[in-house]
């Protein structure tokens, strides 16, 4: 078959043997000199505009001392030079919160764009698989916008058509080797877009003294720590349930303390009751004073406690039935705490066949119908498997502390968390820098948020106890 070859010398040839080698030159096609300088200089003007409204700071630091030479003489200009590092170290010094709002952190993110996003974003998104390589063109995720905050860099970046969220928190290990961070976190900022966040330091690595025990009795969200972006750590326990989960000493007893110191005004006020159950021994004995009898240890009393508690539950759902829909905490009726230290002991654990049934069916009671009248259950937990605990679905809001394994953290905060950033598999066993560091999940949000407990000392849980029998 005769085949006409397109092109400037081939398309004369015509060829009867497969297979012959042609030389191709494609079609030139002579371009006038006058339109190439106008596509050059509009591409000149609109990149100019681009980084003005881009980088409204940086262009204004180098176009003023220019302006003002230019109208002033070159005497003002150099004055302005000299003058202006001057005056922003004395900002620096004196005002350093507003010189990081409003300049430093800006200025940071500039650089952090250029020198470290910029400049690696090809290689890491080509060999991460997230950008494309096609007929010799690169088909690239777009970077956004770069902020800093006092911890973190938060890229926005704008997906491949077609890409989807996961493709990113699949490969969160890659982006933060590839641009020099610990860790990355993924998060949706709108249809198409992502936020990236690369932590440049830890503001969780030193641990945190106790929470000061609040002026006020309240039950409302109790300060237990702080967040990561230096926010408190606000632990909602009236109208809710927690399970605290995390590995021999990742630190279940400070997000337990923490509650309890938290509550103690309103304890005092007689607004709120914390009933404990210690099966342990450990963790709750130590301020025993502070739950008068409502304490239990072996599981035969940890069982009449529960089902105490459960009849109290329903004689107060029985008075509400028509009446009220929620709980405000009263002296009559207050709010009560439900403290269980290693439930497991309780329920998986348990040996005694009776007593087992006993307390699940009592956990199950307080945890389904408990909300609504007062009473709270906060629980922890080493083994968050469902054969362990088989009603943690049971409870709204979880902790993940320290775990042994990966798969343990979707286990306790619910599917795709570790690939969003919930690495508490990852959290140093060393007590310091790791004890009472954890993920959250704030009903708000579907990004797990990383906090860390503050630690309440022996000699902190002695003074509240006396607190509460004086
Ligand atoms: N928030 C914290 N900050 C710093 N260090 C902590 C914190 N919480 C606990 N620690 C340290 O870690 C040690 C273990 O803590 P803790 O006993 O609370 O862990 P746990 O999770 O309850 O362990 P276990 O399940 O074995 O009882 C404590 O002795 C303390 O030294």
């Amino acid at each position: 078959m005769f085949k006409k070859l397109p092109g400037d010398e081939a398309q004369n040839l015509v060829s009867t043997t497969p297979d012959t080698a042609v030389v191709f030159r494609p079609a030139v096609l002579r371009t006038p000199a006058i339109v190439t300088i106008v596509i050059f200089a509009w591409r000149l003007l609109a990149g100019a505009l681009r980084l003005l409204w881009r980088h409204p700071i940086a262009s204004a630091f180098v176009l003023t001392p220019v302006a003002v030479t230019y109208w002033y003489g070159w005497r003002w200009g150099l004055g302005l030079v000299t003058a202006t590092p001057l005056g922003l170290t004395a900002w620096f010094f004196l005002a350093r919160p507003s010189f990081l709002r409003l300049l430093g952190w800006r200025l940071l993110a500039w650089w952090r764009l250029v020198w470290v996003y910029r400049r690696h974003w090809q290689p890491v998104m080509i060999i991460s698989g997230l950008g494309r390589h096609l007929r010799g063109r690169d088909y690239l995720p777009r970077v956004v916008r770069v902020s800093c905050t006092s911890w973190a860099d938060v890229v926005t970046v704008r997906m491949l058509t077609g890409q989807a969220v996961k493709d990113w928190s699949d490969r969160t290990e890659h982006l933060a080797h590839g641009f020099g961070a610990r860790s990355c976190r993924v998060s949706i900022a709108r249809s198409g877009r992502l936020l990236l966040v690369f932590p440049r330091r830890d503001p969780l690595a030193t641990p945190l003294p106790a929470v000061p025990v609040p002026d006020e009795a309240s039950v409302g969200p109790v300060e237990v720590g702080k967040c990561e972006d230096g926010k408190p750590w606000l632990l909602k326990v009236h109208g809710t349930h927690v399970l605290v989960a995390g590995a021999t000493g990742a630190g279940k007893g400070s997000v337990i303390w923490s509650a309890i110191r938290g509550l103690l005004p309103a304890t005092r006020a007689g607004l709120a009751q914390v009933w404990a159950l210690d099966p342990k021994r450990m963790e709750l004995s130590y301020g025993r004073d502070l739950f008068g009898d409502r304490y239990a240890a072996s599981p035969a009393d940890c069982a009449d406690l529960l089902e105490a508690a459960v009849k109290i539950m329903q004689e107060r759902a029985d008075r509400y039935a028509g009446l009220q829909r929620s709980h405000t905490p009263t002296v009559d009726d207050p709010f009560v705490l439900v403290v269980v230290d290693e439930v497991a002991f309780l329920t998986a654990y348990q040996s005694d066949k009776g007593l087992k049934l006993r307390i699940s069916a009592a956990l199950a009671t307080l945890t389904t119908q408990g909300r609504a009248v007062g009473f709270g259950v906060l629980a922890a937990l080493q083994d968050p498997r469902k054969e362990v605990m088989n009603i943690r679905n049971l409870f709204p809001d979880k902790i993940a502390l320290r775990l042994d394994e990966s798969e343990q953290v979707d286990m306790v905060l619910g599917d795709g968390a570790r690939d969003r950033g919930a690495l508490a598999d990852h959290i140093s066993p060393i007590p310091e820098q790791g004890a009472g560091i954890g993920y959250v999940r704030l009903e708000t949000s579907p990004d797990p948020i990383r906090v860390r407990a503050a630690y309440v000392s022996d000699s902190d849980i002695r003074a509240m106890a006396m607190e509460v029998t004086a």
